[in-house]
């Protein structure tokens, strides 16, 4: 490579942390990610500097994406301004791009923005929501929960006891791990190390203004998915292992053994979706799997669920699927209800946007959401990494804890 080569490349990928910068400093919400097999980095941002609270109907919603909480309404950012980058990081021209952000900045600050100038404009009814505005009032409540392995251990066992009582078949119970980052950290910086260490995983950089956060996840679970082609897709995917062995090597899918305890575990979550297919007397589905899936230094297993919307004449299916499978009992449980009772009465903190799900809604005729997973919520330099597993009779508390070390490693491996 060639000294002026390297300098055009160190200016586009300044490109990308400039253009992030100064948005965050302008307040406009954003959201940067990264597909799964793709090398591709797509940003968006929201020129109307607080995001909306809409229903997640991938048939009415405009270009932009969704951030949706585990319980409660979802956050929509509009793509006004809309950008992409390849693997070396340079601006990929676009011809739904819009006008630039200088610009936008401009008629902010010394005109009026209207909201027409947005890149696809909505038919739908959109709520405001006031900036600083919380969730829901219990985010006050459980603020920032703390956990050591002892209290973790006492909240699985009394999931299993719940389980053994015949109140649930499965419940997921989930921590949080507070961590003060160093002065050397760079948002962009651990985006780009995400994006190159978990090629197959879902990517995201979301900055919420009103909840002076940004989120940051590497998750590998699909929610819904709708390409181009009007192919719908989801998956089970549930049980967890170490991909790295016992001298550090990277085992290879194959060599993996699965429990009893793990297979039932992601059969749950099998028999979740397929119930939820019934639920709209819909057959014409393929299933493949459950296969062994690796998801960086960890192991799952995974079913992968096919429709095709377009043979059907069915286009409303992502909508209609997203609102029966969220949550999941791969976040939540089985039954839905007393396992949403017993994660209130018992999680220590607030899963806020862990656990939602999140992802770009109808860009270039596509929507993918996926569940944020191996997700932190950083605010100034203090990160809050969320991490799970799921509950079932033959769980074992110390090992449950493990798991959910093991998941905020993902994350914190790469970025830290
Ligand atoms: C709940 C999480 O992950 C989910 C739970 C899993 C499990 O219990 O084995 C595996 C994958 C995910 O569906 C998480 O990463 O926090």
């Amino acid at each position: 490579m060639t000294p002026t080569s390297e300098f055009h490349i160190l200016q586009q990928t300044n490109k990308l942390a400039k253009l992030w910068q100064t948005a965050f400093s302008e307040g406009f919400p954003m959201a940067l990610w990264q597909l799964p097999q793709s090398t591709e980095k797509q940003l968006i941002i929201d020129l109307s500097g607080s995001t909306q609270r809409k229903k997640t109907d991938l048939d009415e919603l405009p270009a932009g994406f969704v951030m949706s909480p585990f319980q409660g309404e979802s956050l929509f950012l509009r793509g006004d301004l809309y950008y992409r980058f390849d693997t070396n990081n340079h601006e990929i021209e676009d011809d739904i791009k819009g006008k630039t952000l200088e610009a936008a900045i401009f008629e902010k600050k010394y005109l009026h923005y209207s909201d027409e100038d947005a890149i696809a404009p909505s038919s739908a009814k959109e709520e405001e929501i006031s900036p600083k505005h919380s969730l829901d009032s219990s985010l006050e409540k459980w603020n920032g929960g703390l956990y050591n392995e002892m209290i973790f251990a006492e909240m699985v066992s009394k999931a299993i006891i719940a389980i053994e009582n015949g109140e649930m078949q499965k419940v997921v119970l989930s921590r949080t791990k507070n961590v003060t980052l160093p002065e050397s950290f760079e948002i962009i910086d651990a985006f780009q190390k995400l994006c190159k260490a978990y090629p197959n995983a879902f990517i995201s950089l979301v900055y919420l203004p009103e909840f002076e956060a940004i989120w940051l996840g590497a998750t590998p679970e699909t929610l819904v998915s709708v390409d181009g082609q009007g192919i719908f897709k989801t998956m089970s995917l549930a049980g967890t292992q170490s991909a790295i062995g016992d001298n550090g090597e990277m085992l290879s899918p194959i060599s993996i053994r699965w429990s009893h305890k793990e297979i039932e575990e992601q059969a749950f979550v099998s028999r979740y979706v397929i119930e939820c297919f019934k639920k709209i007397r819909l057959r014409e589905y393929c299933e493949s799997g459950p296969k062994t899936v690796q998801a960086g230094n960890l192991m799952h297993l995974r079913t992968d669920f096919k429709v095709d919307t377009k043979a059907l004449n069915f286009p409303q299916l992502g909508t209609v699927m997203l609102e029966l499978l969220h949550p999941t009992s791969a976040v939540c449980g089985m039954p839905k209800e007393p396992a949403l009772r017993l994660i209130a009465e018992t999680e220590l903190h607030h899963r806020e946007f862990y656990s939602g799900f999140l992802g770009p809604v109808n860009i270039k005729d596509e929507s993918h959401l996926f569940v944020n997973l191996r997700t932190v919520k950083i605010q100034g330099n203090h990160a809050t990494f969320f991490a799970g597993c799921g509950i079932t009779a033959d769980s074992n508390p110390v090992k449950e804890w493990y798991e959910t070390e093991m998941k905020s490693q993902t994350l914190m491996n790469v970025i830290l």
